[in-house]
């Protein structure tokens, strides 16, 4: 049935099918979830099968002290000038310091807890700078704090959201992109620990031949590179770093001595890539482009 046939009138004459009501209509596509959003989902459920309890990530805004200076970051490191990090112009610091920022400023400047420090002038305005956090761990920072106010528990946390790094963007990296973080507060942990938990973590992802390499964090020691076995490329590939937080970072935080928490980390961006094929970052975020 046409508008031209109801304009003449030939409706009048014509012939129609009867209607089958039973036939399915088009399934209407409904939209769909975003390609990082599925496999973001797919890490927090085995972090939930696995106990863990999601962190708040809503604030991308830290001041320093939480991104940098309670993780016992030397204010001079380099991943705190401008070319790695994205400080805010308007408003340019925090109001005021968490009350235990003499105990930071103190282990920077003298160290403690075995540690003979950085020996350099600790400086609360740049600790007040406020940034994009450069990491999920500004937000393990303060949610390790919160758990040393209370009487010691064990913990697990992990958090899955954007961070925000001033790098040269090219095909595999933007200035923003997503970290997978989890942590683990508990006593009596050792660095083979944190590997055989990896090992189990990972597994559920479907990876399974896991290397270690020494590395270096300035919150964590030891400090190991992940590496995972791919098939595909015949060589091993990096896909994480993880260790053991410093006493450095977890005594001030006020977690008593005999506490240990073991961390690790990846991005959301490099598993996704590979398992939907895509080879150009820019085809996952913001509007279609013809790479
Ligand atoms: C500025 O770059 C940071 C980001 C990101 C990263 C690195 C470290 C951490 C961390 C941490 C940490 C350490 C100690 C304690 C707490 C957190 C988090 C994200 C990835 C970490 N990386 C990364 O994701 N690689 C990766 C992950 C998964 C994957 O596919 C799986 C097989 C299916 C393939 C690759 C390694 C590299 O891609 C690296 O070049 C880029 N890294």
């Amino acid at each position: 049935l046409t508008v031209e046939m109801l304009q003449s009138g030939a409706w009048k004459k014509a012939e129609f099918k009867k209607f089958n009501f039973d036939s399915l209509g088009v399934n209407p596509s409904g939209g769909h979830l975003h390609p990082l959003m599925k496999v973001r989902e797919e890490f927090r459920q085995i972090f939930f099968d696995t106990g863990f309890e999601e962190m708040p990530t809503n604030e991308f805004v830290v001041s320093s002290f939480w991104n940098f200076d309670a993780l016992f970051v030397p204010q001079q490191h380099a991943a705190r000038d401008l070319q790695d990090t994205f400080f805010l112009k308007e408003p340019a610091v925090a109001t005021e310091l968490p009350e235990f920022w003499e105990t930071v400023k103190d282990v920077h400047e003298k160290g403690g807890y075995g540690s003979i420090g950085y020996r350099y002038p600790w400086s609360q305005e740049e600790a007040k700078k406020l940034v994009l956090r450069t990491h999920t761990t500004a937000v393990s920072s303060q949610m390790l704090y919160k758990l040393a106010q209370e009487p010691y528990r064990p913990a697990k946390y992990f958090s899955i959201d954007r961070v925000y790094r001033n790098e040269a963007v090219d095909a595999t990296h933007l200035a923003e992109f997503h970290q997978v973080e989890g942590i683990i507060a508990d006593k009596n942990m050792s660095l083979g620990s944190l590997i055989a938990f990896m090992d189990r973590f990972f597994q559920k992802m479907g990876i399974t031949k896991l290397r270690f390499k020494p590395a270096y964090n300035p919150y964590t020691e030891p400090s190991l590179e992940i590496f995972s076995w791919h098939e595909g490329l015949n060589t091993w590939v990096e896909i994480g770093n993880s260790g053991m937080f410093r006493p450095e970072m977890l005594r001030p935080l006020g977690l008593e001595e005999g506490v240990q928490v073991a961390g690790f980390g990846l991005s959301l961006e490099r598993p996704t890539m590979i398992k939907y094929g895509v080879d150009n970052i820019r085809a996952l975020v913001g509007h279609k482009v013809d790479l």
